[in-house]
Parts: C-alpha cells; sequence; structure tokens
C-alpha cells in the first residue's frame, strides 16, 4: 500500500488519481530538467476548434499542467465557423515548427469536419494522443511509441492499486477508439504489466453483468453515468471509472463516472473516484508523452 490509496476498513479503498498524477508530474519535471541540460524545452501544442465549454476547460487545464513542469504551451484557437482546411492548414504549419514536440487536436471536432482526416494529419513523431494509425497500428503489432493518455493512466493506476495485472481477468466496458480498444491493446501485450486476459463489452453485449461478474479487474469507458452497479460486481474486483458524466442541472450539476460508485465501493477491494481518478491521469501521461516526445525528435535519452 502507498499514499496513493486510501484505506477504508468495510469498504474498498479509494485509489487516488490526484496523488499519482502529482508523482507523473514530478518524474516529468525531472526528465524536462534532464533535456533542458541538452538544450531542448519540449513544446505542446493545443488546438481547439470547438465551442464545447468542457473543451475549452481541459485545454486550459492542460496549458496550467504544462506550466507547472517546464513544457511550453501554445494554444491555437480555430472559428467553428472557418473552413476545415483552415485546422488542416493549422496541423501542417505545426507538424513544421521545430519548437512543436507534441500536437493535440482536442476532441470533438466542430460538426463537419473530418476529424479521422484531422488526426491523420498530424505528424506520427507528435502525436501525444497516439491517435494516428500508424501509432494506432504500432501499438497494435507490440511495437508502440506513442500510446493514448487515458489506457496508460489506467494501466498506471492499476499498477499503484498493487494489482498484479499478467494472467488477471480484466473486463473493458466500451470499445471507443481513445480508450476501450487501445486500452484492450496495451493490457495484452506481453509486458509485466501487461499479459491479462482481456474481454471487451459494449452496448450491444448481451447480460452485461454476467461478464462482469467474472472479472478480477473491471474497467468502464462507456460514457453511461452509472452502468455498473455493485451487485454485477466480484467481491474484491478493482474498479477503474473512465467516466466523467455531468448529471443535474444548476446547483445540483455534479459529476459521476460510468460506476454507480455507493453499490460498487461495498463490493470491490479498491475503486477511482470520479472526479479525482482516471481524469487526473490523462492529463499527466499526456506530459510524459510529450517529453518523450521532444526527447526522441532531439534524439536524446531521457529514460522517462
Ligand atoms: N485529443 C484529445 N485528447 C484527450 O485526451 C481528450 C480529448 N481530446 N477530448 C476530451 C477528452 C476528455 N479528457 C479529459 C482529461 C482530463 C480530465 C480531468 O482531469 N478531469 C478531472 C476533473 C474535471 C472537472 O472538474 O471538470 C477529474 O476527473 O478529476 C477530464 C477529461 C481528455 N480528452
Amino acid at each position: 500500500m502507498n499514499d496513493a490509496i486510501q484505506e477504508r476498513p468495510g469498504r474498498a479503498d479509494v485509489i487516488d488519481g490526484e496523488a499519482v498524477a502529482a508523482s507523473v508530474r514530478e518524474s516529468v519535471t525531472a526528465a524536462v530538467g534532464r533535456l533542458g541540460e541538452a538544450g531542448v524545452t519540449p513544446g505542446l501544442a493545443t488546438v481547439l476548434m470547438s465551442d464545447d465549454p468542457a473543451s475549452e476547460t481541459y485545454v486550459r487545464m492542460k496549458q496550467r499542467d504544462c506550466e507547472q513542469v517546464g513544457i511550453e504551451s501554445h494554444h491555437v484557437e480555430i472559428d467553428t465557423d472557418a473552413p476545415q482546411s483552415e485546422l488542416f492548414a493549422t496541423i501542417d504549419q505545426l507538424n513544421e515548427d521545430p519548437a512543436i514536440d507534441g500536437i493535440l487536436i482536442q476532441r470533438p471536432l466542430t460538426e463537419g469536419v473530418d476529424e479521422p482526416a484531422a488526426l491523420r494529419r498530424v505528424d506520427p513523431e507528435k502525436d501525444v494522443d497516439g491517435f494516428h494509425p500508424e501509432n494506432v497500428g504500432r501499438l497494435v503489432t507490440g511495437d508502440p511509441r506513442f500510446v493514448p493518455c487515458t489506457p496508460l493512466g489506467v494501466q498506471r493506476l492499476l499498477t499503484e492499486a498493487g494489482v498484479e495485472i499478467p494472467g488477471s481477468d480484466v473486463v473493458i466496458v466500451g470499445r471507443s477508439e481513445l480508450v476501450g480498444k487501445p486500452l484492450a491493446n496495451l493490457l495484452l501485450g506481453r509486458d509485466d504489466d501487461a499479459d491479462a486476459t482481456v474481454t471487451v463489452c459494449h452496448s450491444n453485449t448481451e447480460d452485461l453483468a454476467n461478464h462482469v461478474s467474472r472479472a478480477d479487474v473491471v474497467v468502464v469507458a462507456a460514457g453511461v453515468p452509472r452502468l455498473v452497479t455493485g451487485e454485477m460486481l466480484a467481491e474484491g474486483s478493482v474498479v477503474i471509472d473512465v467516466g466523467i458524466n455531468a448529471v443535474g442541472e444548476g446547483d445540483d450539476r455534479t459529476l459521476v463516472g460510468d460506476v454507480d460508485y455507493e453499490s460498487a465501493s461495498e463490493v470491490a477491494s479498491a475503486i477511482t473516484p470520479v472526479p479525482g481518478g482516471v481524469g487526473p491521469m490523462t492529463r499527466a501521461m499526456l506530459l510524459r508523452n510529450t517529453v518523450n516526445a521532444a526527447a526522441r525528435q532531439a534524439g536524446v535519452e531521457i529514460d522517462s
């Protein structure tokens, strides 16, 4: 047990994503220092083409994180009524810009923009989201370069919670390109912090509870508030909640995950809260991918 796990008698331990993210940020800060000695300042570009207030908040948080660890952040905002050629031209410029090591195209892009085409346009060496088909393919074929941030964060949380991932039965609920699919591929790898037996469930799975009840580890990334409840879970399982759903209106507005936290924490041995679980880890892993991108492009070894 470490500082990131809060033990609670008779209830699931709480896996503190903020605490683990803080320790990731610390090692990123050290890596930025080593890059600095080699004359390299890592730079991350965030590109926003959306009026979604949540996206604006996330991008602002990412900029603040960068500042904290010594990564230079560059923000580009594109009018939602601009033609998509303007977005593509921006991506081309960032690809060419030697001050930019990582490029994040905040999703979702405004309606009418060809999102897959935009993600393909990012230089795979600067694709710190790991969404470019080349990086997706590398993960799937067992030769990963950039792995998407949320799956990396989930893997790290499991390790920190003391889960022995090799040989464990992991059930992932959700098959998105951002989380479910890359996480399945990551945990199927042969590494010491992977090598799991992975089942991927989704909105058309018959008898979700039957699958979930067999799992040592349940990761829920379905985008459905409180989809997984305590009665579906095996006693002592570890539950990772990737969902971030705003429920309620006005003063009653709160964030809930895809897991019914109250009932699940009566059955699980450890669980991530929302907020304060996976979200901060996604941001921390973006920083790590960015220093790794800078090191690769500069040809410097930093071991991060
Ligand atoms: N190209 C791209 N890459 C992404 O990684 C990406 C994206 N687009 N689009 C949207 C999703 C969502 N996402 C979040 C990351 C952190 C929190 C986070 O830190 N949440 C905090 C609190 C959030 C709050 O208070 O609103 C928490 O869970 O504790 C949330 C959401 C990254 N995404």
